[in-house]
């Protein structure tokens, strides 16, 4: 029997994303969709992609109309989970593709969304150590930050294996839609059209302490990020630049093994042959992840490479394939790894 999901924030790209992809679900049934200012907007005006559910009219974001489901996901803005979440029964799934629940540490969460820290949920990267079975059975789960679900599937395999020291670097570019629909001044088309620029430079973009917690997990000690955004001139996609130290003994032979054995079972991760380099333009509108990794010997450094699409893998990709998993579906129901091109 299917079952039946609503998505609340179904006229945002998040969830506008989850809502492609359920729609391609076999064991899927789509009730409610909710918003919050376009509440009453039929579906086909905001997201004119989506031509089965043209004619669905947004219901507001209450209790009310989220009721009555089987799993519930939330495309919110932070910090608007939690309320709503708390409202939905303890047998529901829910899904919260926004940050509420991702950090452990409440005072990370304080420090860097300047809020009361709501908790901690089982968090939807099947991939890390231990990741799959957090999820089994799981009624409530955190979907990463589109920024640390690249940087951790690209520097995860070298700290699992103790390869790397605990200092890592980050540069990752994102397509423009990671920035949410709603008009934001540095999005304006005309300035990111054939431009590129950084900005939360220096420790202060928010996703740095989840890539800290996720490569700490891994390492079994603590690992410090300096992780530095790029804003791309394209809607999807992220491509991160990652690298740390290699530790003493190691070099291109164990480093490559590494990830060979870290990824030989994934269904999403692909880690490419040697000489060929992830392209956001591969994994477009697919929730595959292209990883490559390379040891610069006159650096000492191991550099690890991933592209993947922000909106699939980065954000309702991954929430779907953790929804199979914590129904006891196949991880891969619904989920593709064929892209579009060019
Ligand atoms: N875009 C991305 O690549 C990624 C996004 N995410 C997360 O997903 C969540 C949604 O992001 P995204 O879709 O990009 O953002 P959008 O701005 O595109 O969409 C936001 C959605 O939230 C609704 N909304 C806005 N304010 C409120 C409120 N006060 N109460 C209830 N609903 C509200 C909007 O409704 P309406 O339009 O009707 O006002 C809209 O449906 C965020 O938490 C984001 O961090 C996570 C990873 C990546
Ligand atoms: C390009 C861009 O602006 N990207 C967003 C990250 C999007 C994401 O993953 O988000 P959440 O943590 O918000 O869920 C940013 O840097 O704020």
């Amino acid at each position: 029997m299917a079952v039946r999901v609503a998505i609340a924030g179904a006229s945002g790209y998040a969830g506008g994303e989850a809502l492609r992809l359920l729609l391609a679900h076999p064991g899927v049934e789509i009730g409610a969709l909710t918003g919050n200012s376009n509440a009453g907007q039929r579906l086909g005006t905001l997201q004119p992609h989506l031509l089965p559910l043209a004619d669905r009219v947004l219901a507001p974001t209450t209790p009310e109309a989220l009721s009555g489901h089987d799993v519930v996901f939330l495309a919110l803005p932070h910090g608007q989970s939690a309320a709503v979440a708390e409202q939905l029964g303890p047998d529901v799934l829910v899904i919260d593709m926004g940050a509420d629940f991702r950090l452990k540490d409440p005072a990370d969460w304080e420090r860097f969304y300047g809020s009361a820290h709501a908790g901690t949920w089982p968090y939807g990267l099947p991939e890390l150590p231990g990741g799959r079975a957090a999820l089994e059975g799981s009624k409530r789960i955190a979907v990463p930050g589109c920024y640390p679900t690249a940087a951790s599937l690209a520097l995860v395999p070298a700290y699992a294996a103790g390869l790397v020291e605990n200092e890592a670097v980050v540069v990752a570019a994102s397509g423009t839609s990671g920035a949410g629909k709603a008009p934001k001044a540095h999005l304006l088309g005309s300035e990111v059209m054939g431009s590129m620029s950084p900005y939360g430079v220096g420790g202060g973009h928010r996703h740095t302490p989840e890539m800290m917690q996720n490569l700490g997990a891994a390492a079994g000690e603590p690992v410090t990020v300096s992780f530095t955004p790029t804003l791309a001139p394209m809607p999807r996609g992220i491509l991160a630049t990652c690298s740390a130290k290699a530790r003493e003994g190691v070099g291109a032979e164990s480093v490559r093994a590494a990830y060979e054995k870290a990824y030989a079972d994934e269904p999403f991760v692909r880690l490419l042959p040697e000489g060929q380099w992830p392209a956001t333009g591969a994994v477009y509108g697919s929730n595959a992840v292209q990883i490559q990794v390379a040891y610069d010997p006159a650096a000492h450094r191991v550099i690890a490479i991933s592209a993947l699409d922000n909106l699939t893998k980065g954000t309702a990709g991954g929430a779907v394939q953790s929804m199979n998993i914590a129904l006891g579906l196949d991880e891969s129901t619904g989920l593709s790894t064929i892209g579009v091109a060019p």
